[in-house]
Formats: C-alpha cells, sequence, structure tokens
C-alpha cells in the first residue's frame, strides 16, 4: 500500500512528500499537482503513525478539505473523525467556542455573514449620523458597503481604520472620525448581542493565542503536523494563527504558488511566502507542469511575475501550437473575431465546455457577449451578473426604455427611485400616472402629475435634456455627466468599476443609430442563452478562474490600462497586476489566445504610457496575428 501510493506522485512531489519536517514550504508551479502533494502528505503521515487527531488540515474551501480526506479514507481505510480540517474561519470558529469567555464573549455566541453585518452597519451608521448631522443630510458620507470593506480590511491587514481608508478610498478620509466612532459603536453591538462578524473570528482567535499562553500551548500541542494549501493566499492573521498553532511541534507544512496571489484587495499578503520562506523552512519546489503543452509553458516561464520566486516549469504533455498574440482594432473587432474563432473551433471539434474567455473586468465581456448571442453561441458567466442585469446598466437602460415607451411602469419605478425623497409609493403613483395619461410628452406628463417634489422636477429636467440628443451613445452620456456618474459614486463602493461599464456601454451604443435596435440587441441576449444546455462557453474574470483549466483559453484586452487595469497601475499595484495575468495564461491547456486592440493604444491611455504586458513577450514564443482589418 505504502509503495502504491508514492507512486502515483514524481520525484519532486515525492521528495516534497517524505523529506518534509519542521517548517516546510513547497513551491509549486501553476498546473503542477499542489492538491496532489498535500493529499498525500496527509496519506503519508497517516500511514505512518500520526494520529488523526494531531493533524490540522487548513484549505482554501471546505469542498478542498472534504475532497482530501475523502481520499485520505479510501487510502489509509481509517476513521479520521478526529482530525480537524477545513478553513480559517472553521478553525477559529472551534477555538473561540471553547475559549470564548476569555476574549469577552459567551459561548453560544452567534455568527453574522456579510449580509448581517451589513445590515447592523447600516443600522449605526444612521444612528451616528442623525446624532451628528440631525436634520442636515450629509450626502456625500460613504455608503454602508464602503464602510463594510474599511472595517474588514482594517482588521485582516492590522492596520489602523485611517490606513485603511487612505488606502481603499482615500476621497472620503475627512470623515475619518465619523467612521471610527461608526466602527467603535459597531463593535460594541456585535458585544452586547453576543454575536461576531468573520473577521471577528479570525482576529479574536489570534488575540486569544497571542495573550494566552497557557491556550496557546494547550492547543499548539494538541497537533503535530498543520498542512496549509494556498499559503499564497493568507492574511497576516493568518499567517499569525500558523506560527502560534504550530509553536510546540514546530511542524508546518505549507503549499504555495506565490505567482498566483491575487487577493490583496481582501488583505491577502503575497509576502508572507516569504517570510515563511526566511523562517528557516525548508523549500520544496515543484515544477512540473501537467496541464499545458509544451509551447505554453514556455510561455508561461517567460512571464513569470517580476517578483515572484524564480521557477521553470517543464511539460510533460505532447508539443502544441505557439500562443497567439491576436491585434484587433477595438473592442467590437475583438468580439468579432473571438466568435468567429470559437466557431472555427467547435467545427473543428472542440466542446464549447472546453472554451474560457477570460478578462481583467467583468466590463471587458460586454461585447463578447453580444457577438456570442449574435453568432448562436451559448455562454455561461461565472464573474457574475450578465451584464444587462447589473443593476447599474439596467438603472441606465431604464432611462432609454422610456425615451422609447414612456408608458412602461417598471422603467418608471426604477428611475424614481434613483432620486432622493421618492419612495416606493410615490414611484408607483407616478409610474400609475404616466401610464395612464394620454400624452406621450415627458413635460406635460410631470406637469399634470398632482404631487410636487424637487425630485420629480430634476427627473423632468432630466428627461427634457435627453431628448436633446439624437444619437443613443450620446444620450447615455448627458445621462452619465449630468447625474448618474454622481449618483455611482455616492451610492456603490465599486464605483469605478461601474463607471466604466457605463462607458462600455457608451462605446456599443456608438454603433447603433436606433435606440430600438440597440435595446432589442441587447435584450434578446438573455433567451438563446436559457435555451441551450450546459455545454457551454465560459466567460470569467481570471480572479473566478483560479484553480479551473480549459483546452482553449482567450484573454481579452490585454492593453495598458486595461490589463493591466489603470487603477491598480496608479495605485502601485502593477506586480499584483502581473500575477493576475500569470493566473490568466496558466489555465490553457492547448491553445491559448492574448488579445489586444490597437485603437485603444493609439487614444485612451497612450499618452500616459502605462505599462504593456505585450511589450514583455518575447517575439520568437508566440505567434502574432493581425486582425485588424
Ligand atoms: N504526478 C502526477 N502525474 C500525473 N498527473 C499529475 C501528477 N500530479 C498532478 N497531476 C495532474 O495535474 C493536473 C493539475 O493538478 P492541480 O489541478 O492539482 O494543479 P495545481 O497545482 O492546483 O494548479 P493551479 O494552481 O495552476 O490551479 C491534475 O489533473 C492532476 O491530476
Amino acid at each position: 500500500m505504502k509503495i502504491d501510493y508514492l507512486q502515483e506522485l514524481d520525484e519532486e512531489q515525492r521528495k516534497a512528500v517524505l523529506e518534509s519536517e519542521g517548517r516546510s514550504l513547497v513551491i509549486a508551479g501553476p498546473g503542477s499537482g499542489k492538491t496532489r502533494v498535500i493529499t498525500y502528505k496527509l496519506l503519508h503521515l497517516l500511514m505512518n503513525g500520526v494520529k488523526p487527531s494531531q493533524i490540522l488540515l487548513v484549505t482554501f474551501t471546505r469542498a478542498a478539505a472534504n475532497e482530501m480526506i475523502e481520499r485520505a479514507k479510501q487510502v489509509t481505510g481509517m476513521d479520521l473523525e478526529e482530525l480537524t480540517a477545513g478553513t480559517f474561519h472553521h478553525v477559529c470558529n472551534l477555538l473561540l467556542r471553547r475559549y470564548a469567555n476569555r476574549v469577552g464573549i459567551s459561548p453560544n455566541f452567534t455568527i453574522l455573514d456579510e449580509e448581517d453585518s451589513l445590515s447592523l452597519i447600516k443600522h449605526v451608521r444612521t444612528r451616528v449620523l442623525d446624532r451628528i448631522f440631525q436634520d442636515e443630510k450629509e450626502k456625500h458620507f460613504p455608503a454602508p458597503s464602503i464602510l463594510q470593506k474599511v472595517f474588514s480590511y482594517s482588521v485582516n491587514t492590522m492596520s489602523s481604520l485611517r490606513q485603511a481608508l487612505l488606502t481603499l478610498y482615500p476621497k472620503h478620509a475627512e470623515f475619518e472620525k465619523i467612521i471610527e466612532e461608526i466602527y467603535k459603536e459597531y463593535t460594541i453591538e456585535k458585544r452586547t448581542q453576543n454575536c461576531v462578524d468573520y473577521d471577528d473570528l479570525l482576529s479574536l482567535t489570534v488575540f486569544l493565542l497571542e495573550n494566552d499562553p497557557q491556550v496557546r500551548y494547550r492547543e499548539a500541542s494538541k497537533y503535530r503536523w498543520l498542512l496549509v494549501d494556498e499559503f499564497q493566499d493568507t492574511n497576516i492573521l493568518q499567517l499569525k494563527m500558523v506560527d502560534q498553532l504550530s509553536s510546540v511541534h514546530k511542524n508546518a507544512f505549507v503549499v504555495a504558488d506565490d505567482a498566483q496571489s491575487i487577493y490583496s484587495f481582501r488583505g491577502a499578503r503575497f509576502e508572507n511566502v516569504k517570510d515563511f520562506a526566511r523562517s528557516d523552512a525548508k523549500i520544496f519546489k515543484i515544477q512540473t507542469n501537467y496541464r499545458s503543452t509544451q509551447r505554453i509553458v514556455e510561455f508561461i516561464n517567460a512571464m513569470i511575475p517580476r517578483t515572484s520566486v524564480p521557477k521553470l516549469l517543464r511539460s510533460v504533455k505532447p508539443d502544441g501550437p505557439k500562443p497567439k498574440v491576436v491585434s484587433t482594432w477595438d473592442r467590437a473587432s475583438e468580439a468579432s473575431f473571438v466568435a468567429r474563432q470559437i466557431l472555427k473551433l467547435i467545427e473543428f471539434g472542440y466542446e464549447p465546455n472546453q472554451i474560457g474567455i477570460l478578462y481583467r473586468s467583468h466590463s471587458h465581456s460586454f461585447d463578447v457577449q453580444l457577438e456570442l448571442t449574435r453568432n448562436q453561441i451559448a455562454f455561461r458567466i461565472l464573474s457574475g451578473l450578465r451584464f444587462t442585469e447589473t443593476a447599474h446598466v439596467k438603472d441606465v437602460l431604464a432611462f432609454l426604455r422610456l425615451l422609447q415607451n414612456p408608458k412602461e411602469k417598471v422603467s418608471w419605478i426604477r428611475v424614481a427611485r434613483l432620486f432622493p425623497g421618492i419612495g416606493a409609493k410615490t414611484a408607483s403613483a407616478f409610474a400609475d400616472h404616466a401610464s395612464s395619461v394620454e400624452t406621450m410628452d415627458f413635460q406635460e406628463m410631470f406637469e399634470s402629475f398632482p404631487l410636487k417634489k424637487p425630485s420629480l422636477s430634476r427627473l423632468r429636467e432630466i428627461f427634457s435634456e435627453l431628448m436633446k440628443e439624437e444619437a443613443v451613445s450620446k444620450k447615455i452620456e448627458r445621462l452619465y455627466e449630468s447625474f448618474y456618474k454622481e449618483y455611482l459614486e455616492e451610492n456603490y463602493s465599486d464605483y469605478t468599476e461601474r463607471q466604466l461599464d457605463i462607458q462600455r456601454l457608451i462605446e456599443m451604443a456608438e454603433r447603433y443609430r436606433s435606440l430600438e435596435r440597440f435595446l432589442s440587441d441587447l435584450m434578446i441576449s438573455e433567451d438563446v442563452n436559457q435555451e441551450r444546455g450546459t455545454n457551454k462557453v465560459t466567460l470569467t474574470t481570471v480572479h473566478q478562474a483560479k484553480g479551473l483549466e480549459w483546452d482553449v483559453v482567450f484573454v481579452l484586452s490585454v492593453n495598458p490600462g486595461d490589463f493591466p487595469s489603470y487603477y491598480a497601475v496608479i495605485d502601485g499595484k502593477l506586480d499584483e497586476e502581473e500575477r493576475i495575468f500569470y493566473v490568466a495564461i496558466t489555465r490553457a491547456k492547448e491553445l491559448l489566445y492574448i488579445m489586444r486592440q490597437e485603437s485603444v493604444q493609439r487614444n485612451y491611455f497612450s499618452w500616459m504610457k502605462l505599462p504593456d504586458f505585450i511589450d514583455g513577450i518575447p517575439r520568437e514564443l508566440v505567434e502574432w496575428i493581425d486582425a485588424t482589418d
């Protein structure tokens, strides 16, 4: 039995399993079998006398832990009930149930999920603002979702609220004191209600282990081995936990691909891998790539992020075509190239579900969504809602739909509610009125409505402005500039992404003369996909593609400003952008297309001289395709 399982490992993997002891770091390349190594380490420990109760296995998701345990059960035939396994949050919960009193809560505490925590923040925020501003409304004060992000970032990076605010939302720095007050009251609320949020689970555990040597010793003595997967995405609190819980037996086996650390916005700390390596850890590298063909692996080797531990991946797969860099003219021609190519690939025998379209930002996929729909190619989207379903695109479309059909109630209710002082009741009353009056004229509709409110006058003005514009794109532009841009800033923490979506919608509208045609093209996209089965092309952001793979991968919009993202570059996060690009290209098994648009080079960001990933590609490793005509 022992011989069998070790033979399923290659030499580097076997060495990592057999020779690791004390603090050990397995630096793994993409597609090199990280899961296999950690599972076999677990097996190996169990087969060599370590009891299940002496092992702590920490994974990124609960499902990953379950899979590993199932495999270990199959091979060892052992009962593994006593093994502690799951995410960091799961482990924290177990510990805090035991020692809650020592951190000022009762063991029967309840856990708030993100939505619960958001509503508590909302409640506290209203109370504090009412107290400070009384009747005056402070309309520029950050929304509850922004506060939630700031609080969470500050906990997970162990930085002050001020630092978190300056990093994430410097434009709200003037409200620092009030935000601090809300945070304090939010914390008190949680304590008096005996509940904790996800971030508390981590921070209270670390606080407990750090400040109570007795508990630390008792808990750390239990575990002879700590096994941690996806270590590149841990934050500072999680690193501390690993150190604390391995402080007696000193056996911590962590697996990481530092080049795939892409969650810094959630507080993940890519430096954890380097800090761990520096702390006299034994280092193992696993560098055989079982996923991609030779040419793709050569390309991956050339594109390793500059800040990563050097690795040289070897491929075991037969040779295939070189990755392709395809120049198109703009988003529309990129989309039509991708759709045409997919039709050819399917004709050639590739299954749609073996094709992935990856992008840095959800908005980069809009034109492709439209083009796939036109070509009757079914797709599924992992990266969130279809763009016509996102709240902000729906808002804009509601205005346009009313311009086309002023009788449509749903859209009236939607647009009216965007304005302060208009609640559900007034919105419905106005919608009823608008759909029942004879006239199709907006001004008359507003004039004949008995209730007068400043917000309704503002809405009326907006419609009169929109009527003045002929072109569809100009209508959206006007709406955006005069009202909606500011609305997004005030209501969404991720407003920059949403603003980009609207700009993309404007670009798309530029290709249409008729409003009716534009709206129908956007709306019919739903139907085609619902009719099809599950064999669909996948559209996803690179973040959501983590751990996945496809035979064919298209990476969209590799243009300076799009990918690498403009916002990340100006925030000094180019290194993380390089890692995101690395994750994207390492998902491909056989064919890889890197798409770029020439028109974007020539206007937009060209004067800013933003970094360009295409410049860093060695010419001989790829095939260059000019599809600009
Ligand atoms: N020694 C091996 N021999 C044959 N196949 C292997 C071996 N080790 C791993 N594999 C296979 O390689 C593929 C990639 O493995 P896995 O998905 O675990 O990679 P990974 O390191 O998690 O990749 P990534 O981090 O890029 O998502 C899997 O299909 C796995 O079964």
